[in-house]
Parts: structure tokens; C-alpha cells; sequence
């Protein structure tokens, strides 16, 4: 194992294991590893520093499953990272031995999934903007940029529902099954877009492994997916407590098996055991963004195994992705055959009128009091994520707040003139670099360790824009901050939002960055 305190040792020993893969890279794209360097390690995040946006392109897109599983693999345990741009790193590369790749790559064979990627490289702008002007609204609204909704980052898992808008179901995520224990049935807003779904899920909780086996589930981000697999495992407990169910997600499949194979020969054996109890032991298994399990021969492997046995015993698979069976990229023949005999349902994006009883049913569990034509005002405004529409009605319920108003139409229209959709596909590293700039801060002062109370403040406000502007989980937004934990997400996620009620630099910091990230409009690197 290397030492997990030594960032080139990890990285030394990452890149020879990479070497070592059937990688699908361009000559071009080779030629990108040797420009990553790196830099530090935060907990279980490495920093990788490249001299360029381009190769920073390539790792997101290409790469980002071999490096996570091989820093995993290298460290022995559960790891991520983080790409930061400094054109000074060509220099400080140069002359260094280490880690210079021969051009001559091994043949494509493993199709990496590609994560989204960031966009062009804004411009430089100003990013501080202090005028805590509340109740000036102009102030504190800049101007729009609109099209269709938020694309949304890093989408490799989604085990957790909390989120930091008012309204959510906050995380409760079980020791043992993984379940958070707030997302159920009777918080599921049905509608013509999810009924179908939800009454399949319902089925499937109270007879497990008779009809829909296995049941797919799939649709576009935000639309519920987590939450129906969280509530058919709540729901099938709450049946018959003696159950043993698993809630997981590729990612955290794919890591768990990387460690256990990664032991050495000895312990091996019993991790695997271990590992194969976990996971074939169980009555149900929900399976989140089982988009990401392609990548590696040993995953798809383990997880056909998995299915297999599973399946043969009748015990009840679930699996949520992004996509129908058919349309998943880089599985084999075999397991897509297996995902497709059971019955796929969608969720499709919710009508106007569901979305207004979703924002009505949030508003009410937090005692939010708003009126008809505002509910309708943020329902045409966001149309096509329930997580994003959550954080419109942050946004308006704060603003109120914080300016002593009742929440009125005109209110909501000023406020949320700014909560623009876009097409600007947000990811980890964008957030932290702008809110970096935006608190005069280093890149590795947000996901390092320091405790001073600017850097905390920053690196919260960072957390909640990566819960709310992607679909990282909270697991992986502490993973990518430094290994925190998943509740000190969720504490951040919770502080920020409350301090947006009453704070006007909180608000401030929150919408400007937010304006920014969709508009791709800052740092210069
Ligand atoms: N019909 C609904 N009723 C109530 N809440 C909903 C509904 N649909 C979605 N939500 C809420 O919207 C948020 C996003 O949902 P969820 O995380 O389940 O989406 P997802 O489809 O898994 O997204 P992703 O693919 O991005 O992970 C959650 O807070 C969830 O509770």
C-alpha cells in the first residue's frame, strides 16, 4: 500500500497500475497523463494539478473510472479526486523521471464511462460581489441567462437524499442497509409521469422477488429514481422488519470489490467472503446509477455473479439508471439481457401540476406559507429536475426571510430572475475553483484541512452548491472535500441554508456563485 500522506507515492504507484490497463485513449490523450501531477492529498481526495483544460477534459472524460478504482486499489481504500489547472505545472514537470508514459498504449478494450466534463474556460470577471443590499433586490440579482435546465456533474452515485433546500427528506442513511429512512412512499408525490413507477416500486416492496424481478428503473436526473429505491426498501422493512436489504451504487460496488481484491493474498479470501455476503446475503438489492458499472472486467463480473445468484435464489434486484437497459453504454450482451427480462419503468419529467404539488407538499413540511400563483411561478420556471425546483423554493422562502416579506409573486420573480437554467455542465472541480476566487481563497484551502472560520464558511457554501448544482450524493460530495464525512455534507448543506434565511452575505455568496457557475463565467487559470 502507499503511503497515504504521500501524494507522489500514490500517484507513482496509480500510474504504474494505469499502464497496466486496456485503457481506450487516443495517442493525443496519452500524451495527457504525463501532464498530470500529484499535487497533495486531503483524506481520501487526491489533488491532481494539470497544466491544461484540455487534459483536465481528458481525465473527467476518460479517465475517471481507471483513477478512482486504481487510487482506490493503490491506498486501500475508498478514494476520489480533484483536478485543479496550473500552467506552471509543465515547468515543475519537466526533468521530473517519474511517471513519463511511453506513447505506445496498450490496445482499447475496456470502454471507460465518460462523467460529465466542464465546460470552455470562462473569462475572467469579477467575482466578489458584498452588497448584502437585501431588500434592494436589484442588488442582489444579476442578470439572467437562460435556456434549458441545469445539466448537472459528477453523476456516479445517489444513495443519499438529503439535499440543502427546504422541504427535503434529510438524510437519515441507515448503518446497515444504506437506506435513507426519510425517502418513502408517502412522500412521493405521484403524478402521470411517475405513477406507473411508483405503483411497480409499491408491488415490488410487498412481494419481493415475485413479479418484477428485476425491476428497472430509469429517467433523467433529479426525477425521483433514489428516492423510489430508498422507499422500496423502507417500505419492504416496515412489511417485514427480518428482511435484509442493501442499497448501493456502482461507485461504491466497484470500490468495495477493488479493496477486497486488493488485499494481499492472505486476507483476501476473507474479504471476498466478506464482500460476497454483503451483497449476495441479502432478501433485496437496490442498485443505484448502474450506468457506471461498466469500466472494468472485474466489476461487470462481480456484479453478473452477483445477479445471477441473487436472481436464482428469487430474492429481488432493483436497478436505477439514467437510461433503459437497451441504451446502456460499455456492458456486455449478457448482463443487459439480464436487466431487460424483469420490467423497466420510466419516470419522465414531471407535468406542470405535479410539479406544483411536489413545491406545495415541500412548502408544507416546512411550514412555508405561499400562495397559488407563486407555486406556479416556480413550477414554469424550473421544469425539469424536482431537486432543482427545491432550490428555487429556498431561494424565495430566504429571500422573504431575509428581507422581512411575505412571499408574493413579484417577490419570486425578482428572486428567482436569477436562478436561470442553463446548459453549463457544473462539476466538482468548477465549484471549488470559483468559490475559491470568490473568497480569496487557495484551491487547497477548500478541500484541505484548515478549521479557520473563512475557509469553513467557503467550504460549506461549496458543499451545498455541489448538492444543489449536481447529483452528487452526500457520500461523494465528502469524498471529493477532503474524505469528510457524509454528515458533515449534510451539517453544511443544513447551515448554509438555514444561514440563506437570515445571512445576506450567505445569500449573497450562494446566488452570485450560482449565477456564475451556470453562466461559466470567471476564473482565469
Ligand atoms: N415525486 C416526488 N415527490 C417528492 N419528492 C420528489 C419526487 N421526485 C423527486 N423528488 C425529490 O427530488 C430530489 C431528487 O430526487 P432523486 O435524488 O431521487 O433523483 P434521481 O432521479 O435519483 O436523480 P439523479 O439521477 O440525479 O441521482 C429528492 O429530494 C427527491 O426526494
Amino acid at each position: 500500500m502507499a503511503d497515504m500522506t504521500n501524494a507522489g507515492e500514490v500517484w507513482n504507484q496509480a500510474y504504474q497500475l494505469l499502464l497496466d490497463q486496456p485503457l481506450d485513449l487516443t495517442l493525443r490523450e496519452v500524451a495527457c497523463l504525463n501532464d498530470i501531477k500529484a499535487t497533495n492529498i486531503f483524506g481520501t481526495m487526491v489533488v491532481l494539478t494539470v497544466s491544461s483544460e484540455s487534459t483536465r477534459t481528458v481525465i473527467e472524460k476518460k479517465l475517471h473510472t481507471a483513477l478512482t478504482q486504481t487510487f482506490s486499489q493503490v491506498t486501500g481504500q475508498p478514494m476520489t479526486y480533484v483536478v485543479q489547472i496550473d500552467p506552471q505545472i509543465l515547468t515543475q514537470n519537466e526533468g521530473t523521471s517519474t511517471s513519463q508514459i511511453p506513447v505506445q498504449m496498450p490496445q482499447p478494450v475496456v470502454q471507460v464511462p465518460s462523467v460529465p466534463v466542464a465546460a470552455a474556460p470562462p473569462t475572467q470577471e469579477s467575482v466578489i460581489n458584498n452588497s448584502s443590499a437585501i431588500g434592494t433586490r436589484d442588488a442582489v440579482i444579476s442578470p439572467t441567462h437562460s435556456s434549458e435546465d441545469i445539466t448537472h456533474g459528477n453523476t456516479l452515485e445517489s444513495d443519499v437524499i438529503a439535499a440543502p433546500s427546504l422541504g427535503m427528506p434529510m438524510n437519515t442513511r441507515d448503518e446497515v442497509t444504506h437506506l435513507n429512512k426519510n425517502a418513502r412512499f408517502d412522500n412521493f408525490v405521484p403524478g402521470e409521469s411517475n405513477q406507473f413507477a411508483k405503483s411497480i416500486a409499491f408491488a415490488a416492496a410487498e412481494r419481493p422477488g415475485l413479479e418484477y424481478n428485476p425491476l428497472f428503473i430509469y429517467g433523467g436526473s433529479g426525477l425521483g429514481k433514489t428516492h423510489l429505491l430508498n422507499a422500496i426498501g423502507n417500505q419492504a422493512l416496515l412489511i417485514n422488519p427480518r428482511l435484509k436489504v442493501r442499497y448501493t451504487n456502482s461507485e461504491e460496488f466497484t470500490n468495495e470489490l477493488v479493496i477486497a481484491l486488493g488485499n494481499n493474498a492472505s486476507s483476501r479470501r476473507a474479504e471476498m467472503v466478506e464482500f460476497n455476503r454483503r451483497y449476495r446475503g441479502v432478501d433485496i438489492l437496490l442498485v443505484d446509477d448502474v450506468q457506471f458499472i461498466a469500466g472494468r472486467d472485474t466489476t461487470v463480473e462481480a456484479f453478473f455473479n452477483t445477479f445471477n445468484e441473487l436472481y436464482e435464489q428469487g430474492k429481488q434486484i432493483v436497478l436505477a439508471s439514467d437510461v433503459p437497459p437497451k441504451n446502456l453504454k460499455g456492458l456486455p450482451d449478457r448482463l443487459i439481457s439480464r436487466f431487460s427480462q424483469g420490467l423497466s419503468v420510466s419516470i419522465d419529467p414531471p407535468s406542470h401540476e405535479l410539479r406544483v404539488a411536489i413545491l406545495r407538499m415541500k412548502a408544507k413540511a416546512q411550514h412555508i406559507d405561499i400562495p397559488m400563483d407563486v407555486l406556479n411561478l416556480i413550477a414554469e420556471k424550473v421544469t425539469d429536475n424536482v431537486r432543482v425546483l427545491e432550490g428555487a423554493l429556498t431561494r424565495v422562502s430566504a429571500m422573504a426571510s431575509l428581507s422581512n416579506q411575505i412571499i408574493t409573486k413579484n417577490l419570486a420573480e425578482q428572486t428567482l430572475k436569477d436562478f436561470a437554467n442553463s446548459t453549463v455542465e457544473i462539476t466538482p472541480t468548477n465549484i471549488i475553483t470559483f468559490v475559491a476566487q470568490y473568497y480569496k481563497l487557495t484551491f487547497e484551502d477548500i478541500v484541505g484541512s484548515s478549521r479557520t472560520k473563512n475557509v469553513a464558511q467557503a467550504r460549506q457554501v461549496a458543499m451545498y452548491l455541489s448538492r444543489e448544482l449536481t447529483s452528487m450524493s452526500l457520500v461523494d460530495i465528502g469524498a471529493t472535500f477532503g474524505g469528510r464525512d457524509h454528515s458533515t455534507v449534510m451539517h453544511a448543506c443544513r447551515k448554509i441554508s438555514s444561514e440563506m434565511q437570515e445571512m445576506p452575505e450567505t445569500y449573497n455568496a450562494v446566488n452570485d456563485l450560482t449565477t456564475q457557475l451556470k453562466q461559466n463565467r470567471t476564473f482565469n487559470s
